[in-house]
Formats: C-alpha cells, sequence, structure tokens
C-alpha cells in the first residue's frame, strides 16, 4: 500500500511521558500512532517527554503503523524544539493543534523546512495534519485544508476544547458537534486530504463508541482519534465492509478490469453504469476487506 492510500482509520494518542505506553504503542494494530506532546503531558514535563519520544521514533520498530506528533501549540515556547527533535527523528506527520488559520499552518512548514534542511531530511517529506478545536478553525477548516499544497496529510475535528470554546459540552448524540463534523469533513473533501473524527472518552462505553463510530462512518470520515487500543477493534468493526459489499466490489473490479482490455471506460452491469468513481470506490472496500484479512491480496475471498 503506498503512503497516498494507507488506511486511516484508527490515530492512538500515546501520551509522551509514558515509557511503558510508548514502548508497546505498536502491537495493537493502530493504523496511525500519535504521540502526544501537547495537552497528555504537564509543563513540567514537556522537554523530558520531547526527549522520550525522540529516543522512542528513532530506536522503537512501530510496524505497519503512520508515525504523528501531536506538538505544542504555536503560543508556546516548546513548538519550535518540538519540530527540530521530530524532524531530526524522522517523524512521518506532525500535528498541529489548536489551529485557527491557514498563516498558522504556513508558519510551521517554514519551521519544518528549516529543520529538514538542518538535519539532512529530502525537502517537503514531512507531513502535517491540522487540529481544529475552535468556533474560529471550524469556520477556517477550508483555508486551512487547501494550505501548505503536498504536505498537508489530513485535518481532524479536536471535540473536546471546540465543545468547550463554544459554551457547551459534549453530549452521548453528539449533536453539538453537528456543523462543525460536516465543515471539516467538507474542507477535507474538497483538499482531497484525510478527515479524522475526535476522540470519545468514556472508555468503558462501548455502545457509545460504536454508535459515534458508526455516524461519523455514515458521514465519510476516514477514521477516528482514538485514547485507547480497546477502540481500536471497534472502529475496525465499524469500518470492515459486509459480505455482499465484498462481494459487488469484487464483480465491479472484475467487470471493469475487462472492460478496459476492451478498451472501454464504462460498463453497464447488472443494468447499473460503471465508471471509474464506482470502480474506485470498489477498490476502497477491497482495500478495507484486506485490511481485515477478508480477502487476500489479490482480492479474492479468504476462507474462514
Ligand atoms: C482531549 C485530549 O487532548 S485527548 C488526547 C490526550 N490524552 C491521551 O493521550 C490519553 C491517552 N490514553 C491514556 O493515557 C490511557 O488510555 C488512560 C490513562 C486514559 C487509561 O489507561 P489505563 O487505565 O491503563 O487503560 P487500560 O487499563 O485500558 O490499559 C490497558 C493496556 O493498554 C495500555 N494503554 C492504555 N492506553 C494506551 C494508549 N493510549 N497508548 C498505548 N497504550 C495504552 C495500558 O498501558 C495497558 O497496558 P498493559 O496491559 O501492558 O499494562
Ligand atoms: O483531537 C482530539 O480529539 C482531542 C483533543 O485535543 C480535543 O478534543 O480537544
Ligand atoms: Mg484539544
Amino acid at each position: 500500500m503506498s503512503k497516498q492510500d494507507r488506511l486511516r482509520r484508527t490515530m492512538l494518542f500515546v501520551p509522551g511521558n509514558n515509557p511503558a505506553m510508548l514502548k508497546d504503542a505498536g502491537i495493537y494494530g493502530a493504523d496511525a500512532i500519535m504521540f502526544d506532546l501537547e495537552d497528555a503531558v504537564a509543563i513540567s514535563e514537556k522537554d523530558a517527554a520531547r526527549y522520550l519520544v525522540y529516543e522512542m521514533v528513532k530506536k522503537v520498530d512501530f510496524g505497519q503503523a503512520e508515525l504523528v506528533v501531536r506538538i505544542n501549540g504555536l503560543d508556546t515556547p516548546y513548538w519550535k524544539n518540538d519540530v527540530r527533535a521530530m524532524v531530526k527523528a524522522g517523524i512521518d506527520v506532525i500535528r498541529l493543534p489548536k489551529v485557527e488559520t491557514a498563516d498558522m499552518m504556513t508558519d510551521l512548514t517554514i519551521m519544518i523546512l528549516l529543520a529538514e534542511k538542518e538535519f539532512g531530511r529530502q525537502a517537503g517529506e514531512t507531513r502535517v495534519m491540522a487540529a481544529i478545536e475552535s468556533a474560529l478553525g471550524v469556520l477556517n477548516a477550508r483555508e486551512i485544508a487547501m494550505s501548505c499544497q503536498g504536505r498537508m496529510m489530513g485535518i481532524a475535528l479536536s471535540g473536546m476544547d471546540y465543545t468547550k470554546d463554544m459554551g457547551t459540552h459534549r453530549y452521548p448524540d453528539g449533536q453539538e458537534l453537528y456543523f462543525a463534523r460536516s465543515m471539516v469533513l467538507h474542507a477535507a473533501r474538497a483538499a482531497k486530504i484525510a478527515a479524522f473524527d475526535t476522540v470519545f472518552t468514556d472508555m468503558n462505553d462501548e455502545a457509545g463508541f460504536l454508535r459515534e463510530t458508526r455516524l461519523i462512518h455514515q458521514l465519510g470520515y476516514d477514521g477516528k482519534s482514538v485514547i485507547n487500543p480497546r477502540q481500536i477493534p471497534l472502529v475496525n468493526l465499524v469500518y470492515q465492509p459486509t459480505k455482499s459489499e465484498i462481494l459487488a466490489a469484487q464483480t465491479i473490479v472484475a467487470a471493469s478490469k475487462a472492460a478496459a482490455k476492451k478498451g472501454s471506460g464504462v460498463l453497464s452491469l447488472n443494468g447499473q453504469m460503471i465508471d471509474r468513481p464506482v470502480v474506485l470506490q470498489a477498490e476502497k472496500v477491497l482495500q478495507l476487506a484486506k485490511a481485515t484479512h477478508l480477502v487476500d491480496t489479490k482480492g479474492n475471498d479468504i476462507e474462514k
């Protein structure tokens, strides 16, 4: 799977000052691991956490997971050192919290470019993502998503800080996030980058977590930030295609390959027109099925 079309169903937050959690973060099968230097780390621990995460990124094998770091915000004295250390360590993605304007992302990428030069990394290699955590950030989501072309990997909604900014808090039905979720998703889709939903903090409320995950899956989100390994299989369950979706996708992909051999990009299958967007959607279904080991690498069923 190329870096562009990799799955991003789960992004596991790991506190940057917890050696035990950091060391084992790769064993739970998260699509991305997010080392947190921001709100999970006390002020007195900021330098120690940065050093610890640097060592972990350099030395620990986290398998296939995409490695993301949530650095401290641009209004803190820590973020520049965070960027330098993480670029030096070779992190895949830097997540900037509390993004309100596209200019903030530009400031971040200027610093990243300097660090890439300083530490001999290829210019543009370090990707970025923005976490939207306020009313202003939501209203500017489109410009934020369109910024840093080439480096921008995705945008995330951060519902805890966002609801605080809105003068409310999280409710079980999620109505308070409806507008923000729609805005962030539209901005991501318009910019052709990934969209991540916010964390669900009650680790024991499995039914509530599944309800929220089904909602964001239905809306079209790529995945969700998660805070506990127990939440990972639940997200994967929701994102796992059904048998009939897999069968339909296999039929579409096979028929489109046969049509392509005859030089045709569009075909009719059981009365339905099949063209490029339908084929791309079918390929995505097979990619998800492969990730959950329902089909093999050629898209054929695996007998269980
Ligand atoms: C609003 C925000 O900014 S949210 C983002 C910031 N917050 C965070 O990063 C918090 C991330 N989550 C955590 O720190 C933890 O899940 C806690 C503290 C909330 C709960 O931890 P625990 O009570 O240990 O949870 P639990 O009993 O389910 O843990 C089971 C195992 O998973 C490990 N684990 C739990 N959470 C994580 C995690 N986020 N990353 C890696 N490993 C984890 C535990 O260390 C434990 O491992 P062990 O069996 O080897 O001892
Ligand atoms: O990104 C997240 O979901 C966690 C977070 O910081 C918030 O909700 O404020
Ligand atoms: Mg936050």
